[in-house]
């Protein structure tokens, strides 16, 4: 179980989201929504501890989280293959075979990844989320340059992934038809302005 409680996150030296809290249980989704510049980049970025929290807590993420964000953070000289045999080496993982299936990457698994289009790398970028073993999938807008058939590929993997007990945290702009989704909505969240803890040496 995620837990977030009380959380205030910022960026560029501002508070973006404060009081922010919720629950995410093995087997759940939970969509962030919000307009652009509303923060749920910033919201999932720490969540996933690449940035410090200015306040409040997160507990069970960590190392359970895996993270997908704008970026594929594909290797553009190894093929389909090697990338996601790479990560799942990363990660102490397998499912290679399972992952190029999933995301209908068979026929492209020997193709070097800097060669693909920008949806190919997008849906082998997601693939990498099934190599981690990991329970928490945290992915910021990840149908961003996919088809409608890639769309539906991704809610398959995120369903699966659910049911096998894991969770997922995601900002989405579009309705991925999965059920156990619930949607938080980051608006009443917005932050009074003022400057963010870290920068007050730089004040
Ligand atoms: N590196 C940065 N430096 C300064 N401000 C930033 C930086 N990154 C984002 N911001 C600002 O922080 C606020 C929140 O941005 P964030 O990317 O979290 O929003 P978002 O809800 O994910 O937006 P979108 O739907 O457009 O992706 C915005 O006002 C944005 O301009």
């Amino acid at each position: 179980m995620l837990t977030v409680t009380d959380l205030c996150v910022a960026r560029g030296g501002l508070a973006i989201l404060e009081g922010v809290s919720f629950e995410l249980a093995a087997g759940r989704a939970l969509v962030l929504r919000g307009p652009n510049g509303a923060g749920k980049t910033t919201l999932l970025r720490t969540v996933a501890g690449l940035q410090p929290a200015e306040a409040g807590e997160i507990s069970g993420g960590g190392e359970a989280i895996a993270y997908a964000g704008h970026s594929d953070g594909l290797k553009a000289m190894l093929s389909v293959r090697e990338n996601l045999a790479f990560w799942a080496s990363v990660f102490d993982a397998g499912g290679v075979d399972d992952a190029l299936k999933a995301f209908d990457l068979v026929t492209l698994q020997d193709r070097m990844a800097g060669t693909l289009s920008a949806g190919q790398k997008r849906r082998l970028g997601l693939a990498r989320l099934m190599v981690t073993g990991r329970p928490i999938w945290v992915l910021d807008e990840p149908t961003v340059s996919l088809d409608a058939a890639s769309v539906a590929l991704f809610a398959d993997a995120v369903r699966g992934h659910l049911a096998q007990g894991g969770s997922a945290l995601m900002a989405t702009h579009i309705d991925l038809g999965i059920p156990e989704a619930e949607v938080f909505d980051v608006g009443p969240f917005k932050a009074k302005p003022r400057a963010a803890a870290m920068d007050e040496a730089f004040l």
